[in-house]
């Protein structure tokens, strides 16, 4: 049986796009806890959101930047988390994950194959575009990385694409790429902030149909 692709749907801010996420058989569905994102939900929104979530349905990810232990308290004090995907450096990055103790996966901007890592202590690594210095936010912005620096990296984590993906390229970046999973945002939107449902189906439906092309390990799954 040939491996599939991991699927996460990011951004999350209202119910039809988060059921069609969990319709189509998404592997993570994200929330983003930053305020100047378009993506931005607070514990509240976002605790209505995953009760949504079916048992045995996505994992739940929790989306921070540079976060206080007092912001990702207040998220796990109202809602139900399986993981965390942070953007902060290394140091904090472990902090954060004994302080929690749930899974934590770093965010790392590359621009060239030199920027991949060699070592990591993470749970997992969302590998996509280093934004410029004048970004206001360091993802979801619609922004790919090339795709080959990324083929024949020895990854020293599970490891997932993210960054410019969308239905019509996914298959390519995939290809290209040899990632065991993708991550989505702004790809399957019709507005900043507006997931599409016909797109999220569409974006998993052409990520399942493309077998990876590396033997890679099965997608990472936060316990
Ligand atoms: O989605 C956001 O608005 C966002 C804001 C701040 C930090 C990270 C953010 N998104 C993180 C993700 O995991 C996105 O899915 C990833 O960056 C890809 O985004 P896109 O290029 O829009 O698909």
């Amino acid at each position: 049986m040939s491996p599939t692709i991991g699927v996460k749907i990011c951004g999350l801010t209202e119910p039809a796009g988060l059921d069609a996420a969990i319709a189509h058989g998404a592997d993570w569905v994200g929330f983003v806890f930053f305020p100047r994102s378009p993506r931005h939900v607070t514990p509240a929104q976002a605790a209505g959101l995953i009760a949504r979530v079916p048992t045995g349905g996505p994992r739940r990810i929790g989306l921070f930047v540079t976060p206080t232990d007092a912001a990702i308290e207040a998220v796990l004090d109202t809602t139900t988390l399986d993981g965390l995907q942070i953007y902060a450096g290394d140091e904090r990055a472990m902090a954060i994950r004994l302080r929690f103790g749930l899974p934590v996966w770093q965010a790392r901007g590359v621009a060239a194959a030199a920027d991949l890592p060699a070592a990591s202590r993470m749970d997992g690594l969302v590998i996509e575009s280093r934004p410029p210095a004048s970004a206001d936010r360091p993802g979801g912005n619609g922004r790919a990385i090339d795709w080959t620096i990324t083929r024949g990296w020895s990854a020293p984590a599970p490891w997932i694409l993210a960054g410019g993906l969308t239905p019509d390229n996914v298959a390519e970046a995939v290809a290209r790429s040899a990632a065991p999973a993708v991550d989505v945002s702004s790809g399957v939107e019709s507005a900043p902030g507006r997931k599409d449902p016909d797109l999220i189906a569409r974006f998993i439906r052409t990520a399942r149909q493309t077998a990876a092309q590396s033997p890679a390990a099965s997608p990472y799954q936060p316990g």
